[in-house]
């Protein structure tokens, strides 16, 4: 049940961190910020009035700044997953981390802060003036007892949502996990046994709350570090752990599960045994939540109770119950009703959305995300996966409703369908829809030769491709370069990782015949055939996918784009009827733009605009996309009418003529095309309903400068060019590509590969 192939190393998430820019946060105006007027809009004087107004109606805070979108995530760093009292400064990945996923899964901006003390009025103090900064707290991390003090008294103080996360973020996801595992294996929430390990701020939370949904007192017994909290227990106790003390004779963890229905682990790595599961219930319920390492593995579980229903909090087994379910999506809908706290009904709203999402039909686009694993209700799928699309459409509505219903909303929701409908749209679906790719690659393991095999970087990618379970890279080099550069920077070769040294190869031959007989019309003698399958690496990986003994190739860092493509199309040819050209995917400001073509046609004509119109609109549609294809130029439907606009208002012809199903125009701007209000206000015959989101440029020069410019200084996420329309699955990255690069374009030759 393990999946090892998702295991990453040590190496590669200190590198992830380390990469460009350290860290994985950074601030970007949300205005322009260029000249003279721009300054003294943004500051002295113009910034004069919105100060003015908001001193007037503090309210108006919402509509001049950032506030109302804006979620600190804040920490201490003594409880830090559960690794322990790490301090503030040790925390910051972790609070990045969080950051990240508030944008990532709800579009929320978010700013971590790390306070360096342990001692709770300090910290206090330090967080309750904040308020005026934000939309909302939330509180990371931060270790029991003192966390129950620090939240109590920062939420009485601000008149913000304070939330944390670890103990109501936790009890949330938790307690929709039991709901659906109750329901499962036919027991109500009112009967069920529950042992909980672990006695700090998220168990006490998923016990309060769980009483509060029906679990009976008695039911539950907690322990912590000194073993079961029994009425009458005096060492190691405080005043929340005494408010769940039970009478029972059970002193240990081991006879507290004694015929137990239910066990949530949230302490430590390895504090429960094989032995201690056996003696539990039928069809026991086991959530063994401690990060990174869960208290026992699902593995050791299943090994001595097959019949148990297992969760972790971590993404690489079934069933991850993590507060990422939650706290993007409850702040979601606290933000935007304006709720100054998130209070019971609120939490309970969540989690019973996100039970009811896991009992409903799962829509192909998420089990294209997971597949590889049983995404139907059931042991296996009690809850939903972090990377389903349809958490933000429904967490924060029940949120909404709640904080409405509840009487805490101060700026209530109109029509809920219709916010629910603007959250869907909100998130850049084509983000989810690259996971779902990347899954469908791992679930289907392909042999991918890595043509520049002696290279480091293109070594660790493919141990990075092969770690992640992409499929098994193939390196071309010498051996004993491979083996030795390896070394040289820390790693070693993988079981069974295949090097081939061109020259050496006993396939030699038969690629040497298989080029030749390609090439013998075209100048090349067979000794010219033999040479490039020796010496050419790109020649050789090509030829080895070409003849079927590797799956897709990757390549491109050691030589130009056009030498490498040239080498690669001695080899191999376009699919018939289709065209090979570059599409560059742009990932930025919630947004995917795919822009056609980077690499291939110099000075395309209509028909071979056209072709690369629908070529980009194919891509883009498989990508998760609905096309909306500009064709773009320096002038808008005719102005000016110049003679070089004509071949992309021929196109826009040809593509009419050919009733394709995708929505085209042109020609247009590429502003016109990116800036609906302005496609709209100056030219409303227009036939896109929303912005382009595949720009097809008019030449080479165009497309190639225009996306470099854009990967240099627009920011965001770049992927490609992916090279489209060869007869085998082949990728270039660019000679500056990072490891990133390599392992994506690898991943999506792949991907070509299973499709
Ligand atoms: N999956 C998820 O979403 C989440 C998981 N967690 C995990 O839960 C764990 C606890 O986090 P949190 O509540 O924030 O931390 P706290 O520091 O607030 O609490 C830790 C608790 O664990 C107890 N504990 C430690 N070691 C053991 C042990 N060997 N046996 C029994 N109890 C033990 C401590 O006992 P004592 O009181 O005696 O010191 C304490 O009560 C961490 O592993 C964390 O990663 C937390 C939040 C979310
Ligand atoms: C997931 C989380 O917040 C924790 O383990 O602390
Ligand atoms: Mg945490």
């Amino acid at each position: 049940m393990e999946d090892n192939s998702r295991r990453i190393t040590e190496e590669e998430a200190l590198r992830f961190h380390a990469e460009g820019k350290p860290g994985k946060i950074e601030i970007a105006p949300t205005k322009p910020l260029t000249t003279q007027r721009d300054l003294s809009l943004a500051y002295s004087p113009g910034v004069a009035y919105p100060c003015l107004h908001i001193a007037k109606d503090p309210a108006t805070a919402y509509d001049y700044t950032a506030k109302g979108n804006v979620v600190a995530v804040i920490s201490n760093g003594t409880a830090v997953l559960g690794l322990g009292d790490l301090g503030a400064l040790a925390s910051k990945p972790v609070m990045e981390g969080k950051a990240v996923l508030f944008k990532r899964f709800a579009d929320i901006d978010s700013i971590d802060l790390e306070v360096d003390t342990r001692d709770v009025d300090q910290f206090i103090n330090a967080v309750r003036y904040l308020g005026p900064s934000f939309g909302g707290i939330n509180l990371e991390d931060i270790k029991a007892p003192e966390c129950f003090i620090i939240e109590q008294r920062l939420r009485e103080l601000m008149d913000i949502p304070v939330f944390h996360d670890d103990q109501h973020g936790t009890a949330i996801i938790a307690s929709a996990g039991l709901i659906n595992a109750c329901n499962l294996t036919g027991r109500s929430l009112k009967d069920v046994k529950l042992v909980v390990n672990g006695a700090g701020a998220a168990s006490i939370a998923c016990i309060e709350l769980l009483k509060a949904m029906g679990v009976g007192h008695d039911n539950v017994i907690m322990c912590d570090t000194k073993g079961v909290i029994y009425q009458g227990r005096t060492e190691g106790m405080n005043q929340w752990k005494s408010a769940h003390a039970v009478k029972t004779e059970a002193r240990t963890l081991g006879e507290a599960l004694e015929g137990a229905d239910a066990f949530f682990g949230l302490s430590v790595k390895g504090a429960v045994t094989q032995d201690m599961v056996k003696k539990m219930a039928k069809q026991p319920i086991i959530f063994a939540m401690a990060n990174p390492d869960p208290e026992i593995t699902p593995e050791d579980v299943k090994a001595v109770r097959p019949d148990a229903l297992v969760a972790t909090g971590r993404s690489d087994y079934p069933n991850q119950v993590n507060n990422v379910l939650g706290f993007p999506y409850i702040f979601r809908g606290a933000l935007d009703t304006r709720a100054p706290t998130i209070n019971e009904p609120m939490k309970i709203a969540a989690a019973e959305a996100l039970a009811a999402l896991a009992r409903e039909d799962v829509p192909d686009e998420v089990a294209a995300a997971y597949s590889g694993r049983r995404l139907t209700y059931g042991p296996e799928y009690l809850i939903p996966a972090p990377f389903d699309p349809r958490l933000i459409s429904h967490v924060p509505v029940a949120v909404a409703r709640a904080a409405m219903e509840s009487g805490v909303a101060h700026k209530p929701i109109a029509d809920l369908n219709a916010y629910a409908r603007l959250l869907a749209t909100r998130m850049n679906p084509v983000a989810g829809s690259l996971q779902g790719i990347f899954e469908s690659v791992r679930s289907k393991p392909k042999r991918i030769v890595f043509a520049e095999g002696e290279e480091e970087k293109v070594m660790r990618a493919a141990l990075e491709f092969k770690n992640a379970g992409y499929g098994m890279p193939v390196l071309i080099g010498r051996e004993e370069r491979v083996h030795a550069t390896l070394k040289s920077i820390g790693l070693s070769a993988p079981d069974g990782l295949e090097v081939h040294n061109a020259r050496l190869s006993h396939n030699n031959k038969t690629y040497t015949d298989f080029l030749f007989k390609r090439l013998q019309r075209k100048g090349f003698l067979y000794r010219d055939c033999q040479r490039l399958v020796n010496q050419d690496r790109n020649v050789f990986a090509a030829c080895m996918v070409a003849m079927g003994d590797a799956d897709a190739m990757v390549t491109g860092t050691t030589r130009s784009y056009a030498a490498a493509f040239e080498e690669i199309t001695r080899v191999l040819d376009a699919k018939p009827n289709k065209r090979l050209l570059g599409l560059m995917m742009m990932i930025a400001r919630g947004r995917t733009v795919f822009v056609a073509d980077t690499t291939v046609h110099e000075l395309p004509t209509p028909e071979e605009l056209a072709d690369i119109a629908e070529q980009a609109a194919d891509t883009a549609r498989q990508m998760g996309a609905v096309p909306r294809v500009a064709l773009l130029s320096f002038s808008n439907f005719g102005n000016p009418m110049r003679e070089k606009a004509q071949r992309v208002r021929a196109a826009v012809e040809v593509l009419d003529r050919r009733k394709v199903d995708f929505e085209y125009d042109g020609e247009m701007s590429a502003d016109v095309a990116l800036d609906f209000n302005l496609m709209r206000r100056s030219y409303p015959f227009c036939r896109l309903t929303g912005p382009a989101n595949v720009l097809v440029m008019p030449a080479l020069h165009t497309a190639n400068v225009s996306s470099k410019l854009l990967q240099q200084l627009g920011g965001g996420t770049v992927i490609g060019p992916i090279l489209l329309g060869l007869e085998k699955p082949v990728q270039i990255v660019e000679m500056g590509a990072t490891v990133s690069d390599i392992v994506n374009l690898a991943a999506l030759a792949s991907y070509e590969a299973i499709s």
